[in-house]
């Protein structure tokens, strides 16, 4: 497991008599984007709750850094370096970037949130935060209130405050969703480089960026993986194209 990160297996849970997820696994190795594709309904969204640990399986296991988490919540496996899908609540709109991300530093660091006093004054925070809105790309934007950020600035916004807060793996839930084609191409090259900080097991119906950006892919149908390899393998898998791809390849 030295080399896997995130390690999921059999995992399991029924609504009633539906099997959303039946008997998953599914690893995510250091430096990866492993895409996990598939049609409507496949349960993928549900996949994902479970590593996150917001949905409790009916068995199975989720390892992350070699520590079993599966019986953790949600907060406890986000302190460990999980980080979730993309939570716009997670900002405050009318604070401006450079001050999200320096909520997360001061979080980090353990002390006390600071409302009052020479906040924005204080290195020891401006610094690390500024650090990483340049390494997201949003530097320029810092003083921006975080409200009148573009969706995709948000998104990079949302991803800088992951890292400070210290995040080792990113689940994304279609975060291309909503965007034009400008911004998914901006984003698809930000996760591009974002792979290299953090693993990344990506969700997501835009196949450009799929077949863009992912080292390996699994296909889920019907709650199981029905095929999981690189790109080429995937788009030439008879039974992904029967089952998902169809036409579209
Ligand atoms: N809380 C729930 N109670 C009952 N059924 C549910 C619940 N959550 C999800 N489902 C069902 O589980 C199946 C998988 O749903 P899920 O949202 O995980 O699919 P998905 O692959 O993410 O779909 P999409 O691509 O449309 O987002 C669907 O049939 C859905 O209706």
């Amino acid at each position: 497991m030295a080399d896997t990160v995130l390690s999921i297996r059999d995992l399991k849970k029924t609504f009633g008599a539906l099997k959303a997820t039946d008997g998953v696994s599914i690893d995510l190795r250091p430096g990866e984007i492993h895409a996990l594709i598939g049609p409507n309904g496949a349960g993928k969204t549900t996949l994902i709750h479970q590593i996150s640990g917001s949905i409790k399986p009916d068995s199975g296991s989720v390892h992350f850094l070699g520590e079993d988490v599966s019986r953790l919540g949600v907060a406890a496996r986000a302190r460990r370096g999980l980080g979730r899908s993309f939570q716009i609540s997670s900002l405050a709109p009318e604070f401006s970037a450079l001050r999200n991300v320096m909520l997360a530093v001061q979080s980090r660091q353990g002390s006390s949130f600071r409302f009052f006093g020479p906040v924005m004054a204080d290195k020891s925070l401006t610094e690390p935060a500024m650090a990483m809105l340049e390494r997201t790309g949003l530097a320029a934007r810092a003083q921006v209130p975080a409200a009148a950020l573009s969706h995709g600035e948000r998104r990079q916004l949302e991803i800088a405050i992951a890292l400070a807060l210290g995040s080792k793996a990113f689940l994304f839930d279609e975060p291309m969703a909503g965007m034009g084609p400008e911004g998914s191409k901006a984003l698809t090259a930000f996760l591009d480089t974002l792979r290299h900080e953090a693993p990344i097991l990506l969700v997501e119906h835009d196949m450009d960026a799929v077949f863009a950006l992912a080292d390996r892919i699994s296909v889920l149908v019907y709650g199981r993986i029905i095929a999981s390899g690189t790109v080429d393998e995937i788009r030439n898998d008879p039974e992904v194209r029967r089952a998902y791809l169809g036409e579209a390849s």
